[in-house]
């Protein structure tokens, strides 16, 4: 069943001797210290470290780490896991200093560190959240006193962005202060943290209240909270503020944590919150002012959570961009619409909202897939200038600093 690997590239002999073959019968069970294997019908059980897993075979053969089947250097995979016999079975199986070893009915042999397996194995995702996170509401924000990074150490010093990015991870907002108030200033921070990302808007936008495009943020009026780019399927994973101007009255920004008033949901309504996670939502943005053609549209729920582990990742919460509402029967949208009342008071709630007036000098990171924003309306002349970032990238630069993101 495995004609075509090559004999040569197998693990070392020496872990094949450690591994008796067993032609006749699979051993059932073994026992070394703090770990017990068995083997059952359709999958292994490993008992390690206080938890059990279960493996199923395939599974097993397909993450084999050994040169042969991964790339240690690329990290990737090399075995094509569409030639595993789908019926394989290990016909050898030990437990030798911390690791389990499998050999396979054509040899080869499988080396699997116990660490390793109960860190990533089902049962042991299931125990840990993806990203751990401080929810808050006004208070408790105030209260963690988070302090802001500086401009001159942020732009130098590799301990100052990663403090900064471990409080953007926890409390999905995070300041920089002191920065020259230009654009230029306030790209060259975001450069910084990650890549920028272009959209109809820009690379880099700056704006007023001058109507210039199709969208409410171009006025003068309040706009309540909300995510940006639902209309995305992929919404934009961070929005960077920074006011470079502001002669007039208002304009305070408010933020509010969308997790915190989702989690309320989920303790008070959990139907509604699992209604909210299930139920497709469009949003949309048309837009035909000047030169300015655009219909986006992007489809999700309002909330999501990863599968096994039912932990919430993102929130699309966006009154003015949510689209027409057809795709689910009445009684459905009867209740879907009770739930989102549900969630709006709870995010409506005065004591989860932090207002802070943006002045130039402050540039603020917002977690576009957590955090809501919203603006008081205001009089005067005033400038914000800012971007879009994609999550991947800023939580690809957080796992480079090793955190857990
Ligand atoms: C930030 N900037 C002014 C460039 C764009 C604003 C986009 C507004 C849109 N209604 C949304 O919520 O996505
Ligand atoms: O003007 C503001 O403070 C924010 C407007 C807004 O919501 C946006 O630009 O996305
Ligand atoms: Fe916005």
């Amino acid at each position: 069943m495995y004609s075509s690997f090559n004999r040569s590239l197998r693990a070392a002999p020496k872990h094949a001797q450690l591994l008796k073959r067993v032609k006749t019968h699979v051993p059932r069970a073994y026992k070394n210290q703090s770990a017990a294997v068995n083997l059952l019908d359709h999958c292994l059980e490993l008992h390690y470290n206080g938890t059990s897993m279960h493996l199923n075979y395939v599974w097993l053969r397909d993450h084999c780490r050994s040169d042969f089947s991964f790339n240690a250097k690329t990290n990737q995979r090399n075995l094509d896991s569409a030639s595993i016999d789908l019926g394989i079975r290990p016909v050898g199986t030990e437990l030798e200093d911390g690791h389990l070893l499998l050999r396979w009915p054509d040899d080869h042999v499988t080396r699997y560190n116990l660490s390793w397996l109960s860190e990533n194995s089902y049962e042991g995702k299931r125990k840990s959240t993806v990203q751990p996170r401080m929810l808050w509401n006004s208070e408790t924000y105030s209260k963690a006193n988070v302090l802001p990074a500086k401009w001159d150490k942020f732009m130098s010093c590799d301990s100052v962005l990663k403090q900064f990015l471990q409080n953007y991870l926890l409390y999905g907002i995070a300041f920089v202060q002191d920065v020259p108030a230009t654009v230029e200033a306030t790209e060259a921070v975001t450069n910084r943290v990650s890549l920028i990302r272009e959209t109809t808007y820009g690379r880099m936008w700056c704006f007023t209240s001058d109507f210039s495009r199709g969208d409410t943020a171009y006025s003068q009026l309040a706009l309540d909270r909300h995510t940006d780019t639902s209309y995305f399927h992929e919404p934009c994973g961070i929005q960077v503020f920074h006011c470079l101007k502001h002669e007039g009255t208002g304009g305070r920004t408010l933020l509010v944590d969308g997790f915190y008033a989702a989690e309320k949901l989920r303790e008070q309504s959990p139907d509604s919150f699992e209604l909210l996670t299930q139920i497709p939502i469009k949003h949309e943005y048309v837009e035909n002012t000047g030169d300015h053609r655009n219909h986006m549209r992007g489809i999700g729920p309002l909330l999501e959570v990863y599968p096994w582990n039912k932990e919430l990742y993102i929130i699309r919460y966006n009154n003015y961009d949510r689209s027409v509402i057809n795709t689910i029967p009445h009684n459905v949208v009867q209740s879907w619409y009770v739930a989102h009342r549900e969630l709006t008071r709870e995010l409506r709630n005065p004591e989860n909202e932090l207002w802070v007036k943006l002045s130039p000098g402050t540039v603020v990171f917002i977690d576009n897939w957590r955090v809501m924003h919203g603006r008081e309306s205001f009089t005067g002349l005033r400038q914000l200038c800012g971007c879009y970032l994609t999550r991947d990238d800023v939580l690809s630069k957080a796992r480079g600093f090793g955190l857990q993101a």
